[in-house]
């Protein structure tokens, strides 16, 4: 992005400056009046003079400690394995695949002539996909993108929709993107949304949803609901409501208007905007530095982050993560010991911390 530069304080011209008033006084009383209006002037066109620069120096490889210890990622491409399903099938709607050697999922929808339009067996096989991802402890980051670069996603397959929601292979129809939201979100591993070209509609809600949003400089963010007759009342709403503010969240879900990755990233939708090509570099870069922490800090951290918005639910997910870690004292354990041997349990040695 460009560096914004600030128009240099010129000096205004004495015909600007002129007033009826200057003629008539003494030159040292016009002098001093001048030189007044010049210092206003100036003052309004150059920024003040403590103002921090709108774009910080990057600090990333800073020569300190902490920087030498942590070092950067290595930028490589990754190499990916293809990943059946459950049944040795191959997916038809979505690929699902892993990193060799590292712990990322990526997971692809795919149907690009629909501009990756879903379908009730499309947010199936996402779900499957996802369990899969969450299961396996390898898998420390989970990456969801579009196949191509003209879309993410495009929201529901509207040539399926009928009354009752979206049918393909039955006879009824389902919303069933709205159970795959949730598993995202309650998914205790980062996901990040890849985003090339358009990501509207249901697809729009599909990046909010997820933790990260790496954008293409290409991207496209909005809701077409007021549109085509839609709405999302739930996560669509209240995730971007919290995201962009409720007065954006309005005008977004109101108007129907699309936005570009700067506007988006400006917004608060997305964390970085890179040029397409760069996109999947990018992305891993930020897969392989979350890989670096600590697994149980992210783990709690996404669950706390999600915890007031998700209510109950928010605080069951959080809730979760703290017996899991309990689990694995001593203190527990013994509980357990002296449950399983039929004797009263000693807590007595456990500090009762401040
Ligand atoms: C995305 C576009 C702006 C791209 O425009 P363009 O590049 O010009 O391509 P097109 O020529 O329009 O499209 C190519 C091809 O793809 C087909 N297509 C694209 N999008 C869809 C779609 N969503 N459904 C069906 N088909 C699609 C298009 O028809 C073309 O096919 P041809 O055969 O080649 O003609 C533009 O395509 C566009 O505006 N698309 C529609 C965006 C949209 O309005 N999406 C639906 C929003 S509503 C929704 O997603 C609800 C989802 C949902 O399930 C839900 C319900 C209730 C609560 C919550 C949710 C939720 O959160 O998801």
């Amino acid at each position: 992005m460009a560096s914004p530069s600030f128009r240099p304080a010129k000096a205004p011209d004495l015909a600007q400056l002129s007033g009826a008033p200057l003629m008539a006084d003494t030159p040292g009383k016009v002098f001093k009046t001048l030189e007044r209006r010049i210092a206003t002037l100036t003052s309004q066109l150059s920024p003040p003079p403590s103002c921090p620069p709108l774009i910080s120096p990057s600090i990333a490889s800073a020569d300190d400690s902490y920087h030498r210890i942590h070092g950067e990622v290595p930028m490589k491409e990754a190499s990916w394995g293809a990943v059946c399903d459950e049944t040795g099938k191959e997916f038809t709607d979505i690929i699902y695949e892993k990193a060799v050697g590292e712990g990322i999922a990526k997971i692809t929808i795919n149907r690009p002539e629909r501009r990756n339009a879903f379908r009730p067996h499309t947010i199936k096989e996402l779900i499957r996909a996802f369990n899969d991802a969450r299961d396996d402890s390898a898998v420390g980051v989970i990456i969801l993108t579009g196949k191509g670069t003209k879309a993410f996603c495009s929201g529901g397959d509207q040539a399926l929709r009928s009354s009752d929601g979206y049918a393909d292979f039955e006879s009824f129809g389902r919303l069933n993107v709205l159970d795959l939201q949730v598993q995202i979100r309650r998914l205790p591993k980062p996901v990040i949304a890849m985003v090339a070209g358009y990501a509207v509609g249901g697809g729009h809600v599909l990046h909010m949803v997820c933790d990260l949003t790496i954008a293409a400089d290409n991207a496209v963010f909005g809701q077409t609901g007021a549109k085509v007759g839609s709405f999302d009342a739930g996560y669509g709403s209240s995730i971007m409501s919290r995201l962009v503010g409720p007065k954006k969240a309005r005008e977004m879900w109101f108007l129907s208007r699309f936005y570009n990755a700067y506007e988006a990233e400006k917004m608060g939708l997305v964390n970085v905007v890179v040029p397409l090509e760069k996109l999947e570099m990018e992305t891993l870069n930020w897969c392989r530095e979350i890989l670096r922490n600590s697994p149980t800090a992210i783990r709690v951290l996404k669950s706390a982050l999600n915890a007031v918005d998700d209510g109950h639910a928010g605080l069951q997910e959080l809730g979760g993560s703290a017996t899991l870690i309990f689990y694995g004292t001593e203190e527990a354990n013994e509980g357990k010991t002296a449950y399983m041997q039929r004797r009263r349990p000693d807590f007595s040695k456990f500090p009762r911390r401040p």
